[in-house]
């Protein structure tokens, strides 16, 4: 086996990955309460995935309903090294039309009923997000995705909103204007949780509508959505096998691997000691560093 265990969160019409060898199921629970449903973790070639849907098998949970916290805490309980977020998002851009791809790599957060961090509560960390994607995993998921049959486009910004009502014509102009380029519900605080969580993270999406900016298109309803996923899917998952062949033999460090040593700055002498190990393996490299 490589050193890779990618983590794949499946969106809105990707709730499997078939291809997966050796495949067990993962009950897991978190400080967080349960994620999203359970964790299947197997291997394609030399590399091991682990997949969670989202939304819960059968889309159980609505955007504001997913625990994000619960989600990327049990990936990293799994072993998972790295992320990859696949996605339904809506196009704010002419020249991204339905059946497009995008490596996202900026987001503008807009949700509000979240909770959006780890630390809190006698551990303090302040992670940078001005980079919030992982160059390295989105390049490695493009490419993957263009080997798929995809047209992907490399870079792009995410506008993530509360939902679960579409936007308004409004605010979908005014996103435009922000220089949004795609707009979805769930990203945030996922990626931010991720780069808590020291996992690089990086987000394919794939556009399923052009929203509602654009005066001579039908404004999104979700049965369009849904048509377009389901003739998504299968390039995801074409995506994910890709991935495996092209990843290298093995997996070299990454920065975002020790984010919390700059990030982290409560004083060990004062670190809440139930709170250090109800985050367990998100803390514990950093915290075991500083002979905690
Ligand atoms: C089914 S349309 C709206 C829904 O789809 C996207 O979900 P995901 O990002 O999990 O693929 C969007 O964010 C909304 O949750
Ligand atoms: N137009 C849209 N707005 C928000 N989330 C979406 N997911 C897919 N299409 C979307």
């Amino acid at each position: 086996m490589t050193g890779w265990t990618i983590g794949i969160i499946g969106g809105s019409g990707l709730y499997a990955i078939d291809a997966l060898h050796d495949v067990e199921t993962l009950v897991l629970d978190t400080p967080w309460g349960a994620p999203s449903d359970t964790l299947v973790r197997g291997r394609i070639g030399g590399v091991r995935f682990v997949f969670l849907p989202r939304h819960g098998r059968g889309h159980r949970l609505s955007p504001t309903e997913v625990n994000a916290r619960a989600n990327i805490h049990a990936l990293k309980l799994a072993g998972c090294t790295d992320v990859l977020a696949i996605s339904a998002i809506g196009s704010l851009r002419e020249e991204l039309p339905p059946g497009h791809f995008v490596a996202v790599d900026q987001f503008i957060d807009r949700t509000v009923h979240r909770d959006t961090s780890f630390f809190g509560g006698g551990l303090v960390a302040h992670v940078s997000m001005a980079d919030p994607v992982c160059p390295r995993l989105s390049v490695f998921a493009a490419e993957a995705a263009e080997r798929a049959g995809a047209s992907v486009a490399r870079g792009g910004t995410y506008l993530a909103m509360e939902g679960p009502q579409f936007s308004t014509r409004a605010e979908s102009h005014l996103y435009r204007q922000w220089g949004a380029d795609v707009i979805g519900m769930t990203a945030m605080p996922e990626a931010k949780l991720a780069r808590e969580a020291e996992l690089p993270y990086a987000l394919i999406g794939m556009v399923t509508d052009y929203d509602c900016w654009r005066e001579d298109e039908a404004h999104v309803e979700v049965d369009a959505v849904l048509a377009q996923l389901a003739s998504n899917a299968a390039t995801a998952r074409g995506l994910v096998n890709q991935l495996a062949a092209l990843l290298p033999a093995e997996r070299t460090a990454s920065p975002i691997d020790t984010v919390l040593d700059q990030a982290l700055i409560t004083h060990i002498a004062h670190v809440d000691r139930a709170k250090a190990e109800s985050l367990g393996p998100i803390v514990s490299r950093v915290l075991g560093a500083r002979g905690f």
